[in-house]
């Protein structure tokens, strides 16, 4: 059998916060091989897979490399010999050789860079495109809609602004070229005027230009300006997508808002951005509370839930579990699919399933600390999923996405075709 795994091997590589991460390397008995690189967040949620990851000052510990003795040693023992087609076997091997329930042993990196190179190897093996491999045959009508970072702030830049992602959705384009052109304006406006004002302090984490601004809300209204100076019509050609990632700011109740000077209770919190959802055309938001305050998420659904786009991140870490229990709840109606918080590409597809059971939209997503590994566009396109949200322009780890997305939709029988507007949550 040519898809048969003969080696699996690993080495240490970077990210672009340069942070060493884990690539793996599975080679097939026919010759095929595959490979991925594991990425790393910033604001993580406490349910997600543990990484072995370095830290210190000079990140000079020795996690990664105690990951990669872990593969060495126990994980291309146990994976060799397997059929790289049986994904779900292989992962099964991964979560009972780890052996704990967060893959703190043998590390989430370790694991998630095995799994999605287990898939890359099969889908070379048998001569198919990732995408299509992960298709099962189907033929994807489309292919995801971006959702990307114009403004950056919260972990990823410093906290000169609360909140993390400022976003643009380009829901009047037809087709994905059209929607990264589109957004391209967008960004290139939103960095003249934020320069223009002595405010551009860079890039942050995920290219998103880095604001030094008075308030929040400051950043939202530069944004709604950036759309209409680049000559979109708000809300219908472009709107805003923000991640609150107030699991940074906030704590049992309390959100502390260090641009607005003050701790938010949070019935204050939720007023806040439903003044927001009011003023500009936000059309979704994501971890709006924190992942301790189900409560307020509850509450926060069950005001805007109607007309919003409510994503799940830290609060649901692409867990199964997680997101049925939500949906029981009521809290949130999206979830934020990221293969690394869950540690193997079948758990993050039981996430997937669970979401679309519980009639909850889904958003595929990078970490802050990326590679120019592009699995994650192939796995979008490959399960269906019609959001995509990667960090922007002017930085290359996030293009080598956007750009493998051209490349896929060169092959599709639909081309660049974005989902149509009526299957998106504000359609
Ligand atoms: O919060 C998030 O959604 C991601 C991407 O923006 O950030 P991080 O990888 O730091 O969790
Ligand atoms: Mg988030």
């Amino acid at each position: 059998m040519k898809t048969r795994i003969a080696r699996v091997s690993a080495r240490r590589v970077w990210d672009s916060r340069g942070r060493p991460t884990i690539e793996v390397e599975i080679g097939l008995t026919g010759g095929a091989c595959g490979r991925a690189i594991a990425p790393a967040g910033a604001s993580t949620g406490t349910g997600e897979a543990i990484d072995l990851r370095d830290g210190g000052p000079s990140f000079g510990g020795m996690d990664v490399k105690r990951a990669l003795a872990g593969i060495d040693r126990e994980i291309a023992p146990a994976l060799v010999g397997m059929d790289a087609i049986d994904q779900g076997g292989i992962d099964l091997r991964l979560i009972a050789l780890d052996g704990t329930p967060n893959k703190a042993r043998l590390g989430g990196n370790a694991l998630i860079a095995t799994s999605m190179a287990a898939a890359h190897a099969a889908a070379a093996g048998l001569g198919l495109p990732l995408w299509k491999y992960l298709s099962g045959g189907a033929e994807p009508g489309w292919i995801p809609l971006p959702e990307i970072q114009i403004f950056g702030g919260g972990a990823h830049a410093g906290r000169r602004i609360d909140i993390q992602d400022l976003m643009v959705v380009a829901v009047g384009a037809q087709d994905f070229a059209t929607a990264l052109d589109w957004t391209a304006e967008v960004y290139r406006c939103a960095g003249r005027l934020l320069a223009n004002k002595g405010r551009l302090a860079g890039v942050a984490d995920e290219g998103g230009y880095w604001p030094m601004l008075d308030s929040n809300e400051e950043a939202l209204s530069l944004l709604l300006h950036a759309i209409e100076v680049a000559g979109f019509r708000p809300g219908e050609d472009v709107a805003i997508s923000l991640d609150i990632a107030a699991s940074e700011f906030g704590r049992e109740g309390l959100y502390r808002l260090d641009r607005e000077g003050r701790i938010f209770s949070r019935d204050e919190m939720i007023e806040m951005l439903i003044d927001w959802i009011n003023k500009y055309p936000i059309v979704s938001i994501e971890d709006p509370l924190a992942e301790d305050d189900e409560a307020g998420l509850v509450a926060f659904t069950r005001a805007v839930g109607d007309r919003l786009q409510v994503i799940g991140d830290d609060f649901l870490v692409t867990n199964a579990q997680r997101v049925r229990r939500a949906a029981a709840v009521g809290a949130c109606n999206s979830v934020l699919i990221k293969p690394n918080q869950a540690g193997t590409l079948t758990e993050t597809r039981a996430a997937l399933d669970a979401a679309r059971d519980s009639g909850y939209s889904a958003v595929v997503s990078a970490r802050s600390g990326e590679t120019e590994d592009v699995t994650i566009v192939h796995l979008a396109v490959g399960w269906g999923v019609p959001q995509l949200k990667v960090g922007s322009f002017t930085r290359s780890e996030r293009m080598a996405k956007w750009n493998e997305g051209l490349r896929i939709s060169e092959s599709l029988p639909t081309g660049g075709a974005l989902p149509p507007r009526a299957s998106l949550p504000w359609g």
